[in-house]
């Protein structure tokens, strides 16, 4: 069984490495939407694959880092693309949330990425 829980994160970035004239390149801001899913068995006793409010525990710590930030000023996150958001997210995530099956980015309405290794 899979389960989700979406975060909403604002953030700034630019991407330094587009071509000159690209609109990446200057600083801009995104409501991004962050999906964490997670995959396992249902617990026959609570009737869940785990507590959603112990996934939101979780991936604290990396919100907060994310929330009203500069990605570029974070380690790892100095070309912060979509897919560099995602792999940095799950890299980071995965020990702490052995159950993590995939990282969604919504950078916008339109543009997205989902990671599993
Ligand atoms: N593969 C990727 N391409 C682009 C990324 C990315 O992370 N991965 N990021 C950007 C920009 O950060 C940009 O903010 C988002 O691009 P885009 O979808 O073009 O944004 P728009 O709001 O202009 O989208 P429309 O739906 O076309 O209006 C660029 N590319
Ligand atoms: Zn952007």
């Amino acid at each position: 069984m899979k389960i989700f829980k979406a975060f909403t994160l604002e953030a700034a970035h630019r991407l330094p490495n587009v071509p000159e004239g690209h609109k990446c390149a200057r600083l801009h801001g995104h409501s991004f939407r962050i999906e964490i899913h997670v995959e396992g068995e249902i617990d026959p006793h609570y009737g869940w694959v785990m507590d959603f409010s112990d996934l939101k525990a979780a991936f604290k710590p990396l919100y907060d880092l994310l929330d009203h930030h500069y990605l570029n000023d974070i380690e790892g996150l100095e070309n912060p693309t979509s897919e560099v958001l995602a792999k940095w997210i799950w890299d980071r995530l995965k020990p702490s949330l052995p159950l993590l099956s995939e990282v969604v980015v919504h950078e916008t309405c339109t543009s997205g990425c989902h990671y599993k290794p």
